[in-house]
């Protein structure tokens, strides 16, 4: 059997990734998404061992010491990171792994497994990326600034991505998506 293909979907926070992927999952049997590790405190409806591992400062970072992760960064103040064993388990069995994290995470995976496809989800504007973090309503308002902040230094380096999707109209960017898994799925290893 073929190992399977490690995808990483990048975007300022805000953007639209979940959205997107939610989707991409449901019609995608072959595709699995990678459950990250967190410090940050669960919203109100996340379930630990779904939407992330919730786990205290200590705990990652006994993690850290003994090599569990494949990437992990701080964004704005709490830790994120990819549990490295579920992601080879999968990819040995044949399904396509999505890893969807930010851009510092990104990057050691792009040195680290430089055969993984990077896609970047951009806002329509700043301007859109701010109306849908305020709509979205899971951060303070500080919170939300942070984010922003993080966002304009995310921007800067999407030139460094393989794919830009932008997410403007949701079915465009979800089709866009599809297309890239379609295309990277039929591409040649030379
Ligand atoms: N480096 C890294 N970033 C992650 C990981 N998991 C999630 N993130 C990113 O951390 C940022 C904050 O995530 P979160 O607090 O859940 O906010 P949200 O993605 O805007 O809903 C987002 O850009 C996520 O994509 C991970 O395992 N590693
Ligand atoms: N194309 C889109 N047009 C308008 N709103 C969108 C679009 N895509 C996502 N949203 C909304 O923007 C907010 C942030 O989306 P989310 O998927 O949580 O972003 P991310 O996972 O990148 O942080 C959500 O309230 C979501 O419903």
């Amino acid at each position: 059997m073929n190992p399977g293909k490690l995808f990483v979907f990048t975007g300022p926070s805000g953007t639209g990734k979940g959205t997107i992927l939610s989707q991409v999952l449901a019609c995608e049997p072959q595709l699995r998404l990678s459950v990250s590790a967190t410090t940050r405190q669960p919203r109100e409806g996340e379930v630990n061992g779904v939407h992330y591992w919730f786990m205290s400062q200590a705990e990652f970072e006994n993690k850290i010491e003994h090599d569990a992760f494949l990437e992990h960064a701080c964004y704005v103040g709490n830790y994120y990171g990819t549990p490295e064993q579920p992601v080879n388990d999968q990819l040995a069995e044949g399904y396509d792994v999505i890893l969807e994290i930010e851009v510092q995470g990104a990057m050691q995976i792009h040195k680290k497994r430089p055969d993984a496809i990077m896609v970047f989800v951009a806002p329509p504007s700043m301007e859109e990326l701010s109306n849908r973090l305020h709509g979205r309503g899971t951060e303070s308002s500080e919170k939300v600034a942070a984010r922003l902040a993080q966002a304009e230094t995310e921007l800067s380096h999407q030139s460094q991505f393989d794919y830009v999707i932008v997410n403007d109209d949701l079915g465009e960017a979800i089709a866009d998506l599809r297309a890239i898994l379609r295309a990277e799925r039929c591409r040649v290893v030379r």
